[in-house]
């Protein structure tokens, strides 16, 4: 397997370190918008804002990507601080969401018909 850190070109000049970072940031942001999209569908199967943030997943999270960072040749204490920021805000986003979908017409867990 190639690792990830083994994919890093050697550069020389500031312009090579861009052109690699805006070629990643091409992949991530993609799959960033979809991973938004996920909590759309969370916000809507939980329907409850004392259930969005759940500090069991969140460390389910942690414990899955820091050796997944290791394996790849990456720091697991810098992903885990970019993970813990990233979820702080999705779990922001998803309260957003679920508060669009209130005023769009979702009713309250139990308050359903
Ligand atoms: C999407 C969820 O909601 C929140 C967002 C998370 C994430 O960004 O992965 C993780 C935990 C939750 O607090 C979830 O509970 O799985």
């Amino acid at each position: 397997m190639t690792r990830a850190i083994d994919k890093v070109k050697t550069c020389s000049t500031m312009a090579e370190v861009r052109a690699g970072v805006n070629a990643l940031d091409d992949i991530l942001v993609p799959l960033l918008v979809e991973r938004s999209g996920y909590m759309t569908q969370a916000a809507t199967v939980k329907n409850d804002e004392a259930l969005v943030r759940d500090e069991a997943r969140i460390q389910t999270i942690i414990d899955r990507v820091r050796p997944q960072a290791m394996a790849q040749g990456g720091n697991p204490d810098l992903i885990e601080r970019l993970y813990r920021a990233m979820m702080e805000c999705y779990i922001d986003y998803e309260h957003q969401e679920l508060a669009r979908l209130r005023a769009a017409g979702l009713q309250p867990k139990g308050e359903q018909p």
